[in-house]
């Protein structure tokens, strides 16, 4: 049953917390199935953070979600089931190959209507919103993309989120890289500068839990 599991925290309290927690549809299992069998497979999202995300996002009533980093499709699938039939998650990456294999499942699960995918850089599509006019109307942000932009990432997504919105950050414990001094490589040094940053902004409110492989939740003021 690998898709009843935490893929990315193999701690027995954590799976026992994940086995009495996790609910999916049956194509997100198989989206999982398929996407464990990838070359990238360890990109996938860990199962209990796009949950919470999708929990969190019927708590707050999200209507319009920005999943910036698509992979094989994991986050926007929870995300779009978790939406209104008159919600769109706006699905944000570089790889047209890697969403493509998300699709089948999105369609499955009868949500494709709710998925707009957007293949550009990350940072030039959430620019592109805002030169929209669509600064402050997103209720909710995944960010899980290249960690060395997600400073810019924050700055472009808290300018489009309406007050009361969340970012959800993964990743921000990095394998526990984050409290190794001798780790100066450049993705460590990135996650410890946004964890800082987040933690000293007073325009959010922040939760840092330790689930998955680290999830910084942003609640904008
Ligand atoms: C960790 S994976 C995303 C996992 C996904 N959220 C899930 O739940 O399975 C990171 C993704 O970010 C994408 N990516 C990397 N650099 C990017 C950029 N500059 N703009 C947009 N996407 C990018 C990669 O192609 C990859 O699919």
């Amino acid at each position: 049953m690998s898709s009843l599991k935490s893929y990315h925290n193999p701690d027995p309290l954590v799976q026992y917390c994940v086995n009495h927690s996790l609910r999916l549809t049956d194509a997100q299992k198989r989206l999982n199935d398929v996407t464990l069998q990838h070359r990238r497979a360890a990109m996938l999202g860990a199962p209990e953070v796009l949950q919470l995300n999708a929990n969190i996002m019927q708590a707050i009533g999200a209507k319009k979600v920005l999943d910036i980093g698509v992979f094989t499709g994991a986050s926007s699938l929870s995300a779009a089931l978790a939406l209104p039939p008159n919600g769109k998650v706006h699905a944000l990456d570089i790889s047209e190959e890697f969403a493509n294999i998300g699709k089948p499942f999105w369609e499955e699960a009868g949500v494709i209507n709710k998925i707009s995918l957007h293949i550009a850089p990350a940072a030039e599509t959430l620019q592109k919103f805002i030169d929209g006019g669509e600064a402050g109307t997103f209720d909710y942000a995944f960010i899980d993309a290249d960690k060395g932009n997600y400073e810019l990432y924050y700055e472009l997504c808290l300018t489009l989120l309406r007050s009361g919105g969340v970012i959800a950050f993964d990743n921000t414990l990095w394998d526990g890289a984050v409290i190794d001094p001798t780790d100066q490589t450049p993705g460590t040094v990135a996650i410890r500068k946004i964890n800082e940053k987040l933690r000293d902004d007073q325009r959010i409110n922040i939760s840092f839990l330790k689930i998955g492989d680290g999830v910084t939740l942003c609640f904008k003021k």
